[in-house]
């Protein structure tokens, strides 16, 4: 009961948003698309939820193929979309009492499924949808998804604006869904959360870099990393990509990210280099790589 996509592309007019994406999610396995605004994810989602037709190539979603079956597609799956699909005016229990309903089933009848997450946000059940915080309403939305009981889980950029403690509660929650036999396809474009997944494709620009699991793909990084500062930002990113021997220089949080072409390098030499052109408090060190570093070299 997993999804197949096979040589995928969809244009809107002259923008290419998907071009020949092949990948499968196995059953019960928890899939992450990575990648940045526009990459092309929600494209795919809408496809793979039967809301858009591609334009080439085909795609199965638990058996079943997207554009002839989309009607049966439509039991089999639950889709959270990116924008807040929720009604604004309606309560956490009116919203999900709909959801029920349009799907022919009751709150009680598919209770255990939503238990875990429903408690939470219960007691204040009473509440319009319009007037939660992030995190619930992303609760709610995932009960919603879920009150069918699905056989595959849609979940586009479900943790955007969503609380940090929230966004880790989200991804335990997802691994107990799981457990109940759910094949989760999930985006996010936070390559801090890609680790929770146990296979991920990264995608940039409508095409897919590469697909593994996260340790493998940091496994797989060919540079040693090193995180450096200095007392100024701007001019280290400037001295960096002039040093001659720079292999990839870029900001990733309150360091620079540095990796050399040679295999011998000397942290001393950079050290005077920077010095040379004005920098002061540096400080070089190497660490380890993650998958946005990995990102970062497939999308060179
Ligand atoms: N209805 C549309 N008409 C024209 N172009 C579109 C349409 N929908 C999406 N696009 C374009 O297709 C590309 C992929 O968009 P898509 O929304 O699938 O990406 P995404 O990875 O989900 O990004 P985001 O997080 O910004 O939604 C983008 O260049 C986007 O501008």
């Amino acid at each position: 009961m997993g999804i197949s996509v096979n040589g995928v592309s969809k244009n809107y007019k002259a923008v290419k948003a998907l071009q020949d994406i092949s990948f499968q999610v196995k059953p019960n396995e928890l899939f992450g698309l990575i990648g940045p605004d526009g990459a092309g994810k929600t494209t795919l989602f809408r496809i793979l939820t039967t809301l858009l037709k591609p334009s080439t190539g085909t795609a199965s979603v638990a058996g079943l193929d997207v554009v002839n079956h989309f009607k049966d597609i439509r039991n089999q799956v639950g889709y959270m979309p990116g924008k807040f699909s929720l009604y604004q005016d309606l309560t956490i229990a009116e919203n999900l009492a709909f959801f029920a309903t349009i799907f022919g089933t009751t709150i009680e009848e598919n209770y255990d499924l939503i238990k875990d997450i429903y408690v939470q946000i219960e007691p204040f059940k009473n509440r319009p949808a319009g007037k939660l915080s992030g995190g619930m309403k992303q609760k709610l939305a995932l009960c919603c998804a879920l009150i069918h009981k699905p056989k595959v889980l849609f979940l586009d950029e479900p943790t955007t604006g969503v609380d940090p403690v929230s966004r880790t509660e989200f991804w335990v929650m997802l691994k107990r869904l799981q457990k109940k036999n759910i094949t989760i396809l999930v985006s996010t474009p936070y390559m801090d959360e890609a680790a929770m997944c146990d296979r991920i494709a990264l995608i940039q620009d409508g095409k897919i870099l590469q697909i593994n699991t996260p340790e493998a793909l940091v496994a797989q990084y060919p540079k040693t990393i090193f995180n450096i500062s200095a007392n100024n930002m701007y001019l280290l990113i400037k001295s960096l990509q002039a040093y001659p021997y720079q292999h990839s220089v870029y900001p990733f949080g309150e360091f620079v990210h540095y990796s050399d072409t040679r295999d011998t390098f000397s942290i001393e030499a950079l050290k005077t280099y920077l010095e040379n052109n004005q920098l002061s408090h540096i400080y070089i060190e190497e660490t380890q790589a993650t998958i946005e570093d990995s990102f970062m070299a497939l999308a060179r």
